[in-house]
C-alpha cells in the first residue's frame, strides 16, 4: 500500500466544502438575488425595506443569498443582522443577537428584562440613524408560534415604540404554509415578497458541484463522472449540502487510500456513511409531534393521506389540514413522497417512504420517539 506523506493532499481549499462557507457566487439564483436586493434598496436610501420571506427546502441556497447580499449591505447606512433561529431559539436570544451587532458585545447575561434590551435595541438604531435589517433564518424552527409572532411583531411594530427608526425583515425557512402560522395582529403588518428557491435539477447540482471542485480540490483529482454520481445522490436528498458534505468525505477515503484521485468506491463509501447522519439532521429539524406521526407513516406501508389521517388523529387531536400541512413538511425534507393513486373516481395521495423502515426507526429513538 502506498500512502501519500503527510504534507500531501487533495484539497487545494478544504474550507469551500464545509456547510458554512459562503460561496463567492451562487449559481441559478440570480432572479432570487435580484429581487432581494430590489427589496433591500429602499434601505440604503434610508427608507423602510420591503419585508420578505424566503421559503424551500434545506440545502437550496437561502441563507447562502442572504448572507451574501448582507456583505454588500454593510458598505451602506444598514445595519443587517443575520440570526439562526434554530440555534438561537428564543425571542429573548434573537433580540440578544441584535444587540450584539449593535453594541459590539453581548448583552448581559444575567438576564436582562426583554422591554430594557428592546429599548436599547431601538434607541441605539435612532442613535446612530441607520436601518435594521433583521434576516431570521430557519424561523419556523423558534420554540413555538408565540415567539414566531413576537419576535416578528416586534420588529415590525419598532417605529411605534421609537419613532424615526426603521427596521425590515427577511424571514427564512422551510415550512411552505409558514404564513398560516401567523396571528393576525403579525399578519395585518407583515405582507412580505415571497420569494421562492426552488429544489435544483440534476443537472444544476452536477454543476454547482463541479465548480466547487474545481476551487476546493487540485487538478485532476475529480473526474467528471465522478462528480456526477455525487450528483445523482445529492439530487435523491434534494439538499445541496449532501454533495459538499459527500465531496469532501470522498477526498479523505481517497487520502486514506495513498490515492491521488477521488473513486466511485470513495464516494458510495461516503454516502453510506452519512446517510443517517443526513437523516437526522433532518429529524431535527422537526417538532415532537411531527416526529410522532413520522414515525407512524414508518410503522406503515404506503397508505393514502386520508386512511393516514384516520390512524394519526386517534393519537393526535389535529385538524385534516395540520395533518397535511404536516405530511407536505415531511415531503420537503425528503422524509417521504407523495404519490398520486387513482382510485375510485377521485384521486388520492399516497405517503410513500423514502429510507427504509429500519434505519428512520433506529434514528428517532435518538429522538426518544
Ligand atoms: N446556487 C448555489 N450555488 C453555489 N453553491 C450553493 C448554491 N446553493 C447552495 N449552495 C451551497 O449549498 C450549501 C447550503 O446552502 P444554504 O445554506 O444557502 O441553503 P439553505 O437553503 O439556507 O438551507 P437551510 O434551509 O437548511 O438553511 C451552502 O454551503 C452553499 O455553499
Amino acid at each position: 500500500m502506498r500512502f501519500l506523506a503527510w504534507d500531501e493532499t487533495l484539497f487545494k481549499n478544504p474550507e469551500v466544502f464545509d456547510p458554512d462557507y459562503i460561496p463567492e457566487k451562487l449559481y441559478f439564483r440570480d432572479s432570487q438575488l435580484r429581487r432581494i436586493s430590489a427589496n433591500l434598496k429602499p434601505a440604503i436610501r434610508k427608507t423602510q425595506p420591503v419585508n420578505m420571506l424566503c421559503l424551500g427546502p434545506p440545502g437550496t441556497g437561502k441563507t447562502s443569498a442572504i448572507k451574501l447580499i448582507f456583505r454588500e449591505l454593510e458598505d451602506f447606512d444598514v445595519i443587517p443582522v443575520y440570526a439562526n433561529c434554530q440555534l438561537l431559539g428564543s425571542k429573548q436570544a434573537v433580540f440578544g443577537k441584535i444587540f450584539e451587532a449593535l453594541y459590539g458585545y453581548k448583552p448581559p447575561s444575567y438576564g436582562i428584562p426583554f422591554a430594557k434590551l428592546y429599548a436599547s435595541i431601538l434607541n441605539k438604531v435612532l442613535e446612530i440613524d441607520k436601518v435594521l435589517v433583521v434576516a431570521l433564518d430557519d424561523i419556523n424552527l423558534l420554540l413555538n408560534d408565540t415567539q414566531i409572532n413576537d419576535v416578528l411583531y416586534a420588529i415590525l411594530k419598532a417605529y411605534e415604540e421609537v419613532d424615526g427608526v426603521k427596521t425590515g425583515v427577511i424571514a427564512i425557512g422551510t415550512d411552505l404554509k409558514l404564513n398560516a402560522r401567523l396571528d393576525e395582529r403579525v399578519g395585518s403588518i407583515f405582507h412580505p415578497d415571497e420569494i421562492l428557491f426552488p429544489p435544483y435539477g440534476l443537472e444544476e447540482i452536477f454543476e454547482i458541484l463541479k465548480n466547487r471542485c474545481l476551487v476546493g480540490f487540485y487538478r485532476n483529482v475529480i473526474s467528471d463522472a465522478v462528480i456526477e454520481r455525487v450528483a445523482e445522490l445529492t439530487y435523491e436528498t434534494g439538499d445541496l449540502r449532501v454533495g459538499l458534505y459527500l465531496l469532501k468525505m470522498a477526498g479523505i477515503s481517497a487520502e486514506e487510500r495513498g490515492s491521488r484521485k477521488i473513486s466511485i468506491e470513495d464516494v458510495e463509501k461516503a454516502f453510506s456513511k452519512s446517510k443517517v447522519v443526513l437523516l437526522k439532521k433532518c429529524i431535527s429539524m422537526l417538532n415532537q409531534e411531527e416526529r410522532e406521526i413520522l414515525k407512524q407513516i414508518y410503522q406503515q406501508d404506503d397508505i393514502s393521506t386520508g386512511e393516514m389521517y384516520k390512524k394519526v388523529r386517534k393519537d393526535h387531536k389535529i385538524g385534516y389540514t395540520k395533518f397535511y400541512n404536516i405530511i407536505s413538511k415531511l415531503e420537503n425534507l425528503r422524509l417521504i413522497d407523495l404519490s398520486y393513486l387513482k382510485r375510485g373516481k377521485g384521486r388520492t395521495r399516497s405517503i410513500v417512504r423514502r429510507f427504509d423502515r429500519e434505519t428512520v426507526l433506529g434514528a428517532l429513538k435518538e429522538f426518544a420517539i
